[in-house]
């Protein structure tokens, strides 16, 4: 493994939209006319966030490290999962620098939460709020996403010496 000061990571992550009244994303709880179709919690915001980090390191994705096979992860909270790829990352002498994290629907609307998330996620990763960054954008109403059948979010981390 490269022996320089820096280590950059990018995620990606789709949930179709199914039956319930709300949906995950950056561990808050944003209302929404339907619900998401996963395993865990379904927060695509912060899967697509640890597979950044985990890619940062090439320590594989998040199916490798919470299967989905595993019931252990049925309704799992997502932020448990964004806490132990931090500690994973810090035990190698690392931590994220910065994260800049895209989400992609119509709706809900993301603006509204999208301090809250940064809150949350800086919080759980133990770094500044404002070295986290959550953006949205719509596909204006083109593909999966603009149709309204599902919810994509992409994340890039740059890793930082501890
Ligand atoms: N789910 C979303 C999608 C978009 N936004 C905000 O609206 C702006 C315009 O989106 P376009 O796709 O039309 O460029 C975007 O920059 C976001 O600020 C949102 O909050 N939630
Ligand atoms: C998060 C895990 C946990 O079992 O399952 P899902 O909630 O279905 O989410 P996905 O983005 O498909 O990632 C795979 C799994 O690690």
């Amino acid at each position: 493994m490269s022996t320089s000061g820096f280590r950059i990571g990018q995620g990606f992550d789709v949930h179709a939209f199914g039956e319930g009244d709300h949906v995950m994303l950056g561990g808050v709880r944003v209302p929404h006319a339907r619900g998401i179709v996963a395993h865990s919690d379904g927060d695509v915001v912060l899967h697509a966030l640890c597979d950044a980090m985990l890619g940062a390191l090439a320590l594989g994705d998040i199916g490798r490290h919470f299967p989905p096979s595993d019931p252990q992860w049925k309704g799992a909270d997502s932020r448990a999962f964004v806490r132990h790829c931090d500690h994973l990352v810090r035990n190698l002498g690392w931590k994220v620098g910065n994260a800049d994290i895209t989400v992609i629907c119509e709706r809900p609307k993301v603006g509204p939460h999208a301090d809250e998330m940064r809150r949350l996620i800086a919080f759980d990763l133990g770094i500044d709020i404002g070295d986290v960054s959550v953006k949205a954008t719509t596909t204006e109403k083109l593909g999966f996403t603009g149709r309204g059948e599902g919810i994509a979010a992409q994340a890039a981390c740059l890793l930082v010496r501890a």
